[in-house]
Parts: structure tokens; sequence; C-alpha cells
């Protein structure tokens, strides 16, 4: 027997018994803010400037994921999935470059703020060879799906995004990127389905930090601290 009654959709349930949480964490006031074109400029630069210390620290947190995913799964196609993600984030950090310099950002000169800090801590936390691969790679999915949802927001029929966020926007919003996070949440309900108890456990409380430390992230960027 399944650890999960045999079911294959944990996500699925854990977003809908969660979903104000999630909402929270994918309609923010500063996504709904660059959606209806009132965002403030100086809080966008904020963003990109600590995204680009998170994405950095996201290097090793999907290197960590990759090796579990290597030495746990006994799907093949599972790493390379990750493998994508890992080329995408090769490309997403000469982007961060590319945009802050459009931006007079000196990204050299950031430090990262507290919710930045915590949400890293949690990163590192995950890359402890302790934590398992269902866990992981849930925590995986729930950080990149997290930005998808929110940045396909601001590309809707309907959106006053400003034109110069539109890269930034189509960046997560975009339908590959849409495609990949589908992708990695089959793998994580895969994954569930055949976890025991504890891992379950385990998998949906990192779900749910995952979506607190989001929340703080995007209040951090909207000088909500
Ligand atoms: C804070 C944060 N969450 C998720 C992503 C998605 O990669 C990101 N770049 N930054």
């Amino acid at each position: 027997m399944e650890g999960n009654g045999g079911k294959n959709n944990t996500i699925e349930t854990w977003l809908n018994k969660h979903r104000l949480m999630y909402n929270k964490a994918t309609q923010h006031p500063f996504i709904l803010s660059i959606r209806d074109g009132t965002v403030n400029l100086s809080s966008f630069k904020l963003w990109l400037g600590q995204d680009y210390i998170f994405v950095r620290e996201f290097v090793p947190f999907l290197a960590s994921v990759l090796l579990k995913a290597w030495k746990e799964s006994d799907d093949g196609s599972d790493m390379e999935v990750l493998l994508g993600g890992m080329a995408s984030l090769n490309d997403e950090i000469s982007w961060f470059k590319k945009e802050a310099s459009k931006w007079s950002i000196l990204l050299s000169s950031v430090a990262p703020q507290k919710a930045n800090q915590d949400y890293c801590r949690f990163l590192e936390s995950m890359i402890s060879p302790e934590v398992n691969y269902t866990v992981a790679v849930t925590a995986f999915w729930a950080i990149e799906a997290v930005y998808q949802e929110s940045f396909s927001l601001c590309l809707g029929s309907g959106s006053k995004t400003p034109i110069e966020l539109l890269e930034t926007c189509q960046r997560w919003g975009n339908d590959g990127f849409g495609q990949y996070c589908v992708s990695l949440r089959n793998i994580a309900n895969k994954n569930l389905a055949k976890a025991p108890a504890d891992v379950l456990k385990k998998a949906e409380e990192a779900l749910l930090r995952v979506l607190e430390l989001e929340v703080g992230f995007w209040n951090m960027s909207h000088g909500e601290m």
C-alpha cells in the first residue's frame, strides 16, 4: 500500500488545503502592483538585486536536488528535467546581470536583507543529505511554481504591466516555464505517491515554509518590512 492511499495528486490536495496561503504567495500586492501598472520602480529594483542573490544561492540547492535524484530516484527522466533547470539558471544569472545594468544596479554592492537571508538559510537546510529527495523536489517545485503563477498574472489579458517590466514577467510567466513547472509537479506527485507518512509530513511542511518565505520575500520588495 502506498503511503498516500494510492493517490497521485498529493500536490493538488495540498494546494486546495492551503489555498489561502498559496494565493497570498502568488497574488501578492507587489505582483498586483506590477499587473496594474502602479508598481514603484524602486521596489522593482530592490526585488531585482535581492533576487539575484537568491538565484545564486539557488544553484547549490538545485545541485543538491540533482544529486538526491541521482541517488534516490528510480526514474532517469527526473534528472533530465532537473538538468534543464540547471541550464536555465545559468541563463538566468546572465539575464540578471544584463537587467541590473539596464537599471543601473551595482549587483556587487547589494547585501541580502533579512527575508532573503531567511530564505537562503532554508535552501541551505534542504541541501543536507538527511533531507530526502521527495521533500527537496517538492520544495523545488513550490519555489518555481510561485514565480510562474505570480508572473503569468502580469501577462494575462487586462494586465497593465509597464513595458519595461514585461521581459521580467515573461521570464517566469512564459509557457515553457509553465510546462517545466508541470514536469516538476509530476515528479513531486510521483514521489509523494510512494512516500511513507513521515516523508509526506515533511514535504507538506516544506511546501508551507516555501509559501511563507515567498510572502516574506515579496513583502521585503514591496517595502513592508
Ligand atoms: C524568491 C524567488 N523565488 C522563486 C524564484 C524562481 O526561480 C526566484 N527566482 N526567486
